[in-house]
């Protein structure tokens, strides 16, 4: 699904990645961690092709990122779900259309998906929420709403940048319970984060592969997470 072989990157002159040879199968669960400046947030843009390799190999959905053009990238990127670190949303419209602003974006709305964007906000506990404006929004609602819609448009990859980052621990909890579900419904999940307890609870639930970032390289991490 995600392949990498050798792969390294580099910012100019800085090298941030080296020699990563790694496989994210189909319906795989991997967290990434590593210190602040690490680069798990560079290795996700990897993943998601806002960023190509600077050196070696890497295929996304069986093909060589370096073969993809614009339509390509776009067409791909419609299978990869994003939760940004930072998620912004357009402050003037409401939750609910915030959401939708994927599928509006790439021309496929209508009464189904209507539907689907109500079933989605019920899944995400944020259906009384849904025509609130986004500074309305508290911080667990805000990455609630990052979730849905990061897979609003079915994705086959969910990728969640520090997605507990600055919830309280029942409603980091509860966002772990989301991803977890997704990846259940058959989807590859990859969460970068600092929060061993997130990793810990989600090992017991989840087969879940622990990957640290430490300069430059990246490792398995070791049984004692
Ligand atoms: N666009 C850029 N141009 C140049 N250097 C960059 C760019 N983006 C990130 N960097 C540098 O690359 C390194 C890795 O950054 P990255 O954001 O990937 O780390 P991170 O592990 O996600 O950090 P954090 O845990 O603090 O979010 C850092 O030294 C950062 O300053």
């Amino acid at each position: 699904m995600i392949g990498f072989e050798q792969a390294g990157f580099s910012y100019g002159q800085d090298r941030i990645l080296s020699d990563v040879t790694l496989d994210i199968a189909p319906g795989s669960f991997h967290f990434l961690t590593g210190p602040s400046g690490a680069g798990k947030t560079t290795f996700l843009k990897m993943c998601y092709l806002a960023l190509r390799p600077t050196d070696g190999r890497m295929q996304l959905f069986d093909r060589d990122v370096m073969t993809f053009d614009r339509n390509d990238v776009a067409l791909t990127r419609r299978r990869i779900g994003v939760m940004h670190q930072n998620c912004v949303f357009l402050d003037h419209l409401t939750l609910r259309e915030n959401v939708v602003l994927p599928l509006q974006v790439a021309g496929r709305v209508g009464p189904e998906v209507e539907r689907d964007l109500d079933d989605l906000l019920d899944w995400v506990g944020l259906a009384s929420r849904a025509y609130a404006l986004p500074p309305e929004l508290s911080g667990g609602e805000r990455q609630r709403a990052a979730l849905a819609r990061a897979v609003i448009s079915a994705p086959d990859i969910v990728l969640a940048d520090e997605p507990t980052g600055n919830l309280d621990w029942a409603m980091a909890e509860r966002v772990l319970r989301l991803l977890v579900e997704l990846n259940r419904l058959g989807k590859a999940v990859v969460i970068a984060t600092h929060d061993m307890n997130l990793i810990r609870t989600a090992k017991a639930d989840v087969n879940a592969r622990v990957l640290r970032l430490a300069r430059g390289r990246l490792q398995m991490a070791g049984a004692d997470l």
